[in-house]
C-alpha cells in the first residue's frame, strides 16, 4: 500500500488572500465589507479631532470560514483611536489652520500606516511567494500523490479483484472442503464397510483354504487309493504267481534239503579228515613240540656285549663264548642245540603264530593242548606270549583268541552254540595264584587229579570267566598284565619257577596232550650261563615223546 505524503495544512488564516502589489485603498476597498468601506470613508472625510492620533491597523487577513472567496476583514475597523474621555476639540470650520494642521496630521498618520502596509504589503508578498512556492510545491506533491494515490487506488482495486477472487476461491475453497469432508465421511464409512468385509473375506478365505486342503487330501486319498486298488489287482495276480513259486520252491526245498544233508555229510567226512591229516602231521612232529626265540636286544640295551649267536639252519643254533679272563675256564665254550624251530631275533609274532596255529588248531580239534614258554627273566617271554601295543605286536595268546572266535563263528553258521570260559593263573614261588581273583585273601589253589585212572589235572578253585569276544579277552590280558606288574613290583622277583609248573605240565608232558613249549633266550653276555641253562632244559622236553595223544569228544566228531 503506497504511502501518502501528508499535505502541509492549509488553513484558512495562512492561506494566501488575494493580496498583490496593487495599490492599497484598491485593494483594501475590495477586501472591505460595505460597513467597513464607509466607515473607512467617513474617518476620511470626517475633520480629525487635535491631539488625537489616528491609526489605521494593518488588516490582518482573514478569510471567512464559510466564504468561497479570500476577504480582508480588518480586525478592527479603521477608526481613528479617542483616548476614553477625551473628547477632540471641534475645529470650527474657519479654522483653516488647524484644519490644515489635523490634515496634516491625518495625511501623516495615513502616510505612516501606509508606509506600514507598504511593509506589510512586501511580507505579505514575500510569504505569498512562499507560500506560492510552498503551493506549487504542494502541487507538485499533491501530483505526486495524486498518482501515487491513483496507484494505490490501482492496486487498492487490483488487490479489491484479488481479494474479491480470493473471497470466491475462500468459498469455493470452503464449499470444496465441505464437499471434502462429507466425502471423507462417505470415505470413512465405506472404508469401514470394507474392512468389516474384509474380515469377511478372510474369514471366506480361510474357509476356502480349509476346503481346499480337505479337498487336496481327499484327492490325494482318492489317487492313493486308486493306486491301493492297482497295486492289489497287481498283488493279487503276483500272490497267485507266488503261491505257483511257493509250491515249487517247497518241492525244491525238499530236494535240496537232502542235498543239503548229503553235502554236510560230506563236508563232515572232509572235517575229519583234515583233522585226521593235521593229527598226522602233528603225530610226525611229535606230541611235545619246542621251540627256541632269541629276542633282539632293546635300544637301551645296544651298548651291552653279546656272546655269538649262530643259527646253523631251521632248526640248529650255536653258542658261543669265548672265556678271556679266568685261567682256570680260559677257552671257547661253544654249544649247539636243535629243537622243531628256530625264531631268530629277526622274526616277527606273526612267523610264530604261524607255528603255533596248528596247535591252537589241535585244541580246536577237541585235543588238551599246552603251549608255554620258558626262559630267564627278560628273555622274551611276555613279549612271545601276550605281545606288545598293537595288533602287529600280539602274542600267542590274543592269536589264538582270534582264531578260536573266527573258528566259532563257522561253527555258529553250522548251527552250533559255543561257550568259552578262562581261568589264568600264575606260578609264582611256588604258589598258585588265581588272577581273576582280585581278593587278597584268596582260597589255596592246589593242582589235583581229575580222576584216578588218567593223568589229567585241574587247579582247585580257580575262577572261570565266559568270554563273549576276541576283543573281551585281549579284556582281560591287560589286566592280568596290570596284577602281575603289581605282583611283581612287591616281592623280589624269582625268575626260576618250575616245581609247581612242572607239576601242573605233567599231563601235558607226559600224558594225552599236545605240547609246544618255546624257550626264550636271549644273546647278552652276562646271561650266557642262564641261556646255557634253558637250551639244555628246552633240549630235555624236546628229548621226551609222549604218547599218541587221543582227542577228547568234541563237537567236531558228531559230524
Ligand atoms: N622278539 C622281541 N622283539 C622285540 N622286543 C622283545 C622281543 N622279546 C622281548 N622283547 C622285549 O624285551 C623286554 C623283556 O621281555 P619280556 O618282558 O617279555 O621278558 P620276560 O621273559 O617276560 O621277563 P620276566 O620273566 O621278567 O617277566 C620287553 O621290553 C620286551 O618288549
Amino acid at each position: 500500500m503506497s504511502k501518502i505524503p501528508k499535505l502541509p495544512t492549509t488553513t484558512k488564516e495562512n492561506r494566501p488572500g488575494p493580496l498583490n502589489s496593487r495599490p492599497f485603498s484598491r485593494t483594501l476597498a475590495n477586501g472591505l465589507s460595505d460597513a467597513d468601506k464607509k466607515s473607512l470613508l467617513l474617518n476620511h472625510t470626517r475633520p480629525l479631532r487635535s491631539g488625537a492620533v489616528t491609526t489605521v491597523p494593518a488588516p490582518r487577513l482573514k478569510r471567512a470560514a464559510t466564504a468561497p472567496s479570500a476577504t480582508i476583514v480588518p480586525e478592527k475597523s479603521a477608526k481613528i483611536d479617542k483616548k476614553p474621555g477625551s473628547v477632540a476639540p471641534k475645529i470650527p470650520p474657519y479654522d483653516y489652520k488647524a484644519r490644515f494642521n489635523d490634515l496634516l496630521e491625518k495625511h501623516k498618520a495615513i502616510k505612516s500606516e501606509f508606509n506600514d502596509l507598504k511593509d506589510r504589503h512586501v511580507e505579505i508578498s514575500d510569504d505569498y511567494e512562499k507560500i506560492k512556492e510552498t503551493v506549487q510545491t504542494s502541487a507538485t506533491e499533491k501530483d505526486i500523490l495524486k498518482e501515487k494515490l491513483l496507484n494505490v487506488h490501482k492496486d487498492f482495486k487490483e488487490k479489491t479483484s484479488e481479494l474479491q477472487s480470493l473471497k470466491i476461491d475462500f468459498e469455493l475453497t470452503k464449499h470444496e472442503n465441505e464437499e471434502l469432508q462429507r466425502k471423507t465421511k462417505v470415505l470413512d464409512e465405506v472404508t469401514s464397510s470394507l474392512k468389516q468385509k474384509s474380515l469377511d473375506l478372510d474369514k471366506i478365505q480361510s474357509e476356502f483354504d480349509d476346503l481346499s486342503r480337505r479337498h487336496k487330501s481327499l484327492q490325494e486319498e482318492a489317487e492313493a487309493l486308486r493306486l491301493l486298488s492297482e497295486h492289489l489287482k497287481k498283488v493279487s495276480i503276483e500272490y497267485d504267481k507266488l503261491r505257483l513259486d511257493y509250491k515249487e520252491a517247497q518241492e525244491g526245498i525238499t530236494k535240496y534239503k537232502s542235498e543239503y544233508e548229503a553235502l554236510q555229510n560230506i563236508l563232515a567226512g572232509m572235517y575229519k579228515d583234515q583233522r585226521d591229516l593235521r593229527n598226522t602231521v602233528q603225530d610226525l612232529k611229535g606230541n611235545i613240540r619246542v621251540y627256541c626265540r632269541v629276542r633282539p636286544p632293546l635300544e637301551s640295551e645296544a651298548s651291552k656285549p653279546l656272546f655269538n649267536l649262530n643259527v646253523l639252519d631251521a632248526c640248529s643254533i650255536e653258542v658261543e663264548k669265548i672265556e678271556l679272563l679266568s685261567s682256570a675256564r680260559k677257552g671257547k665254550s661253544q654249544h649247539s642245540f636243535t629243537f622243531d624251530g628256530i625264531f631268530t631275533p629277526h622274526s616277527s609274532q606273526e612267523d610264530v603264530f604261524a607255528e603255533v596255529s596248528s596247535m591252537v588248531q589241535s585244541a580246536l580239534d577237541g585235543y588238551n593242548v599246552c603251549i608255554f614258554a620258558y626262559g630267564q627273566t627278560g628273555s622274551g617271554k611276555t613279549y612271545t606270549m601276550e605281545g606288545g601295543c598293537g595288533k602287529e605286536n600280539y602274542g600267542i595268546v590274543p592269536r589264538s583268541i582270534d582264531m578260536i572266535f573266527n573258528c566259532m563263528e563257522d561253527l555258529k553258521r553250522m548251527g552250533w552254540e559255543l561257550t568259552i570260559k578262562a581261568t589264568f593263573l600264575e606260578i609264582y614261588n611256588e604258589v598258585i595264584y588265581d588272577l581273576l581273583d582280585s581278593n587278597k585273601d584268596q582260597e589255596s589253589h592246589d593242582i589235583k587229579m581229575v580222576n584216578s585212572k588218567g593223568n589229567d589235572v585241574y587247579v582247585s578253585n580257580l575262577r572261570e570267566e565266559e568270554v563273549k569276544s576276541s576283543h573281551d579277552f585281549i579284556r582281560s590280558l591287560s589286566e592280568l598284565s596290570k596284577v602281575i606288574l603289581s605282583l611283581q613290583t612287591n616281592q623280589s622277583h624269582i625268575p626260576y619257577r618250575n616245581s609247581k609248573l612242572t607239576h601242573l605240565l605233567m599231563p601235558s608232558l607226559g600224558g594225552n596232550s599236545k605240547t609246544l613249549m618255546l624257550v626264550n633266550i636271549n644273546q647278552f653276555d652276562e646271561c650266557f650261563n642262564e641261556t646255557l641253562n634253558s637250551l639244555r632244559f628246552a633240549t630235555k622236553v624236546n628229548s621226551c615223546r609222549t604218547t599218541k595223544a587221543k582227542k577228547n569228544l568234541t563237537m567236531v566228531d558228531t559230524f
